[in-house]
């Protein structure tokens, strides 16, 4: 079997998502997702100019060996647009290997280690109470774990809360980044109150889960996983940016709070540290921005062996490839821990129609050969790219804060 074509497909069904469509001789076609939020068009260039043209003619069952030309064979290795478009062509070709095999991909992987994979909504609420009701409307849904947020008295806009009651929650708001404003110290003392409200109402069964965004020093970061150890987290995501792995062993030596970490990093030597010395207890480093399933299933190998368990990213901003390709790998792994999952929108979910399915708070990949994952062309073409950018974050004082 030989690559015959590859290309690149942007549409933009109310949120940019690229796609790589690698065709071969023998009409097997595989896809894979390359969306790296508010910078599409970067990780497009890079295929279109750099990939694709060297994909034609390869074997796609060298898998291991085509990684390895686009990781070490660029000569400038990682990053976000290198390896979001590597883990597109990964994707793609494990794809066009299950469907040649006539096997799901959790089965060429190595099969199933579970039968449903668990997943955590999100809930979020411009106060505590209605962050409360959207955690209510979670649990009707059968969903055994929620993600919450919720806006702070005195600060106008925060991460992970919606505009607008009831509306879903897209980062992406504004074609050049909008601004919000944080106070770190407004946040740390409402946060506990938002978690206490929840036990409360909702009692110790329900896995509750917390995004900080990485907004706190690793001191705050070490308060705060200690004042809501009454609590009982799931997890705390993302306490504070991970450039500095060292900082975790910090949070680390103060709190009991599992730690989540990794939605942004693109390989296995951005959590390296923080796996092999015990400082987390989560990796989220996903398919789509971390190389692929080839790199992702290095990193979940060597976490295993530190007790640290997956819980991929999974916001909208993945496209329904990657949730189709994670919930195979997810399927398989051996320490899986649980996946993100903000649902798509009708006119995406069109768009990528899809074997996965949700039932009572879990997930199945489905048993289509491949990821099950497809793309009707025709309509992806109706909803052309718009610039859409993540916002930024400052300080009362006005200095640039992490968003
Ligand atoms: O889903 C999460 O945990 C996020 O933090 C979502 C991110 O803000 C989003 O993916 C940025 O593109
Ligand atoms: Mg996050």
């Amino acid at each position: 079997m030989k690559i015959v074509d590859a290309r690149v497909i942007v549409t933009c069904p109310g949120r940019n998502l690229v796609t790589l469509k690698i065709e071969t001789d023998d009409g097997i076609h595989g896809i894979g997702d390359a969306t790296l939020n508010g910078r599409e068009l970067a990780v497009v260039a890079y295929l279109e100019e750099h990939v694709a043209p060297a994909l034609i003619g390869r074997d796609p069952s060298c898998i291991e060996d085509i990684w390895q030309f686009f990781y070490r064979g660029a000569y400038w290795r990682r990053g976000p647009v290198t390896m979001s478009a590597i883990g597109a062509v990964d994707m793609a070709l494990w794809d066009i290997m299950g469907k040649a095999a006539g096997l799901p991909l959790y089965k060429l992987l190595g099969g199933k280690s579970r039968d449903r994979v668990m997943v955590y909504g999100h809930a979020t609420g411009h106060d505590i109470e209605g962050c409360l009701e959207e955690v209510a409307r979670h649990v009707e849904q059968g969903y055994r774990a929620v993600r919450v947020q919720c806006g702070i008295p005195g600060i106008a806009s925060t991460y992970g809360v919606a505009k607008r009651a009831g509306e879903r929650y897209e980062p992406a708001d504004s074609s050049l980044p909008s601004e919000n404003v944080w106070s770190t110290s407004k946040y740390l003392n409402h946060a506990p109150k938002l978690f206490q409200a929840v036990r409360e109402r909702f009692g110790d069964d329900l896995h509750v889960l917390h995004d900080v965004h990485h907004r706190l020093t690793p001191i705050e970061a070490a308060r705060l996983g200690k004042e809501v150890e009454p609590y009982h987290l799931f997890w705390l995501e993302d306490c504070v940016p991970a450039e500095n792995q060292g900082a975790f062993r910090l949070i680390r030596q103060h709190t009991t709070t599992p730690l989540a970490v990794g939605e942004v990093f693109n390989s296995i030597h951005d959590c390296r540290e923080l796996i092999e010395s015990q400082s987390i207890d989560y990796i989220r480093a996903t398919l789509t921005h971390a190389g692929g399933i080839t790199h992702v299933r290095r990193i979940a190998a060597l976490a295993e062996l530190y007790h640290v368990r997956t819980g991929f990213h999974g916001p909208t901003d993945l496209s329904p490839v990657c949730m189709g390709a994670a919930l195979h790998f997810d399927t398989w792994v051996p320490n899986f821990g649980i996946q993100e999952h903000m649902p798509h929108s009708e006119e995406i979910e069109e768009v990528f129609p899809h074997a996965y399915r949700f039932e009572d708070g879990h997930f199945t990949p489905g048993e289509a050969p491949g990821h099950g994952v497809d793309i009707d062309e025709g309509l992806a073409a109706k909803y052309p790219y718009r610039r859409a950018s993540l916002p930024v974050n400052r300080l009362e004082d006005g200095t640039l804060w992490h968003w």
